[in-house]
């Protein structure tokens, strides 16, 4: 039996997102939480002719202790989103706190539960839940995981579509690293597994590369005002959730990209930081998933001068935003 449960049910990622769990044949039970209208999502979604049992909560009479009692993996997408002219770190005030309450609900009432954070900015809330679940004394590196795939299917999509085959897109895998904002959003378009054409100009990857880095600004921007990406995030985060849950049932060679805590030597995060040349305790990379949660962090491998260039250009920002997160949990004053 397992139990999927989304903080932030009833939101623009919220409610397709809960649709396509409750769609997943991996999924027995669905726990919806949100401040308002989740009973009529649940209502919804539990006419559906698929498995999953599901159910609202709100807030009162312990709503998020009820929707996460016994949960396998939690996805949250709980927060406000980007309006035009905001960056994702203009987000932070309001969603560290909504972050760091609903992690200390999860590490309170579901601390063995895979945790897959959606809420910007995720370079900043992937380390509010870690802080969280430390002073909890709950924190396992193999558990907790910034989802980033998005980032990896615009990089599929767009390439599918300069090589002209749509039908491609699915099948393309780019590896996207580092984290999930701006520059710190890497594609290695060298390791495409469809690989650019030989006579792709310099100019152009140039611009493909920023178009990966700033494709929620696209949205954002299309959006005029209504949000960010919302059914893409949704498609992505159901993507990477039944990765997981398809790990966790025992299936071999399940292997995704998430922003990841590198304290795991044995699964080798420090390589990685010998590999980047930083220090950084986060980053963003291809992993490798168990039934236990992560068992291997792949190495980012050979990249080109021009990779490297976004690779360091990446590093400044990403310490910001890791710091900034670290700080609001241990030094709240701060
Ligand atoms: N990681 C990614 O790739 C990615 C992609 C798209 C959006 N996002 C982020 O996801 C977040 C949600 O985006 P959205 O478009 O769904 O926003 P939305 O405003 O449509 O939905 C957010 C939901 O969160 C709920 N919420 C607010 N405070 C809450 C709390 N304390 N507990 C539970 N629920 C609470 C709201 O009621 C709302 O239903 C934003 O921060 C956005 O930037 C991340
Ligand atoms: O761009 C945003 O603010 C939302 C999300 O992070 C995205 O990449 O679409």
């Amino acid at each position: 039996m397992v139990k999927a449960v989304v903080l932030g049910a009833a939101g623009g990622i919220g409610q397709p997102l809960s649709l396509l769990l409750k769609c997943n044949p991996l999924v027995n039970e669905l726990g919806l939480y949100d401040i308002v209208n989740t009973p009529g999502v649940a209502a919804d979604l539990s006419h559906i002719a698929t498995p999953a049992k599901v159910e609202g909560f709100l807030p009162p009479d312990n709503g998020l202790a009820k929707a996460l009692r016994g949960a396998d993996i939690v996805i949250i997408p709980a927060g406000v989103p980007r309006k035009p002219g905001m960056t994702r770190d203009d987000l932070f005030n309001i969603n560290a706190g909504i972050v760091r309450d609903l992690a200390t609900g999860i590490a309170t009432t579901a601390p063995k539960a895979y945790v897959l954070v959606v809420s910007n900015p995720v370079n900043s809330t992937v380390p509010i839940v870690v802080e969280v679940f430390k002073k909890h004394g709950v924190f396992d590196p193999k558990r907790i995981f910034g989802v980033t795939t998005l980032d990896v299917v615009r990089a599929s999509t767009f390439v599918s579509e300069i090589l002209g085959d749509l039908l491609l897109a699915s099948s393309i895998s780019v590896p996207v690293i580092g984290g999930h904002s701006g520059v710190t959003i890497v594609p290695l378009f060298s390791q495409s597994s469809h690989p650019l054409p030989s006579d792709f100009a310099k100019a152009d990857l140039e611009t493909l590369t920023k178009r990966v880095q700033f494709g929620g600004d696209e949205v954002v921007k299309a959006k005029d005002g209504a949000g960010s990406a919302t059914l893409s995030m949704a498609y992505a985060g159901a993507e990477f959730a039944s990765k997981v849950l398809k790990a966790l049932k025992g299936e071999a060679g399940i292997v995704a990209p998430s922003f990841v805590h590198l304290s795991s030597d044995a699964a080798g995060g420090e390589a990685i930081r010998k590999e980047i040349g930083t220090d950084l305790d986060y980053f963003s990379v291809l992993v490798e998933l168990g039934t236990g949660g992560v068992t291997k962090l792949r190495p980012i491998g050979k990249v080109t001068e021009y990779e490297r260039s976004l690779i360091d250009a990446a590093l400044p920002d990403l310490a910001t935003n890791i710091d900034k997160g670290v700080a609001f949990i241990q030094s709240p004053k701060l």
